[in-house]
């Protein structure tokens, strides 16, 4: 399948100093929930600080994330290679996509856990059981977070994009990333040496942490890239395409990517993607699809939009896909 590529931000290179807002969730629920949609409406992105999740439960898989790759290679390649799950150098995704880091790409399904951990660590308990931690820790949060959302767009039924993340079927990933520091580089070569290429996360929405080197950076309409300061005990929301096409394009799904590592501590980032069950519609709600609102997008289902992701490249933009073209959705009524 080939999906339409090279938006604006693929050839932007200018950054600019803007602040990713911050949500801090120990406030009023009505207040917060305000913020939170004003941020997925401009932004996509968002920090939020008073999550409530213990330092303790972060830690654990960060470490067990450093000691995996600090092994030697060809240890670490007994995990791999990722397809599209596994340990991975270098190749993201299944077409080509090259980027300069490592990472392990794990479905969060307890058992899958369970059977990649024994290729992962020496003690897999150890691992299985920081993952599984990790996981219910930043699911709790991503469900606490669509609760907000649900509130703050006014939708009676406060579950209705968190069930999707909480069914036992969901499709969820947890992706680890590290990007080595690179040793006695040139200074003006680092310039544009790209970590992890431009692209938009596929799911509902993602939960990233990272440690505290910088890298990540989000595309701001105007095609300028603004960088995402790092903050070890604080966590980051990305609004995916999924959630884009449940609110009918009310939302932006972040274009972001994160440059390569130029510090001398290397980075390490840990991803939670919030995905529904295969099986699930992905179609705009009905309370966002109005005569002044055309629909955007035709309904289709969670696997087939994965399918589409795992066809394309990573900085394609695979939404147009399934975009609908003016008057299409009248059409529709009467055929
Ligand atoms: C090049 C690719 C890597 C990716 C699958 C894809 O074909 C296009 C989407 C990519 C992405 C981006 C967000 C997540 O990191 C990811 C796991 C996902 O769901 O979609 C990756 C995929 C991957 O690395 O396997
Ligand atoms: O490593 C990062 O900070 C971002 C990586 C990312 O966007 C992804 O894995 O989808
Ligand atoms: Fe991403």
């Amino acid at each position: 399948m080939v999906a339409a590529s090279s938006p604006a931000c693929m050839r932007a290179k200018k950054t600019k100093a803007v602040g990713i807002p911050v949500v801090d969730l120990s406030l009023d629920r009505s207040v917060v929930s305000e913020l939170i949609v004003k941020a997925c409406e401009e932004y996509g992105i968002f920090k939020v600080i008073n999550h409530g999740i213990p330092w303790e439960i972060t830690s654990r898989l960060e470490g067990e994330g450093v000691r995996f790759f600090g092994k030697p290679a060809d240890v670490k390649q007994r995990a791999g290679p990722a397809t599209p799950f596994g340990y991975g150098l270098k190749n993201i995704g299944l077409n080509g996509d090259k980027g300069e880091l490592e990472y392990l790409l794990l479905h969060t399904d307890p058992f899958s856990i369970a059977e990649r951990s024994k290729s992962i660590s020496n003690e897999p308990q150890n691992f299985t059981c920081a993952a599984n931690d990790y996981i219910e820790a930043v699911k709790e949060l991503a469900s606490e977070v669509l609760h907000l959302v649900a509130q703050g767009l006014w939708i009676p039924d406060k579950h209705v994009f968190s069930r999707q993340i909480r069914d036992v079927q969901n499709d969820s990933v947890l992706r680890i990333n590290h990007y080595p520091a690179v040793k006695n580089q040139d200074p003006s070569s680092k310039v544009d040496e790209i970590g992890f290429g431009e692209h938009s996360d596929p799911q509902i929405l993602t939960v990233l942490r990272s440690n505290d080197v910088a890298g990540l950076e989000i595309c701001m309409n105007d095609g300028l890239w603004i960088p995402v300061p790092p903050d070890p005990t604080q966590f980051y929301v990305i609004i995916g395409d999924a959630l884009r096409v449940l609110t009918n394009g009310k939302f932006v799904s972040a274009r972001h990517r994160a440059l390569g590592n130029s510090s001398r501590n290397s980075r390490m980032s840990m991803m939670y993607f919030g995905a529904p069950p295969l099986t699930a519609s992905i179609s705009p709600l009905p309370q966002f699809v109005s005569p002044q609102n055309p629909r955007l997008y035709r309904p289709f289902t969670w696997g087939e939009y994965k399918k589409a992701a795992y066809s394309s490249r990573l900085g394609d933009c695979r939404l147009d896909l399934f975009k609908l073209r003016p008057n299409d959705d009248k059409l529709a009524l009467f055929s």
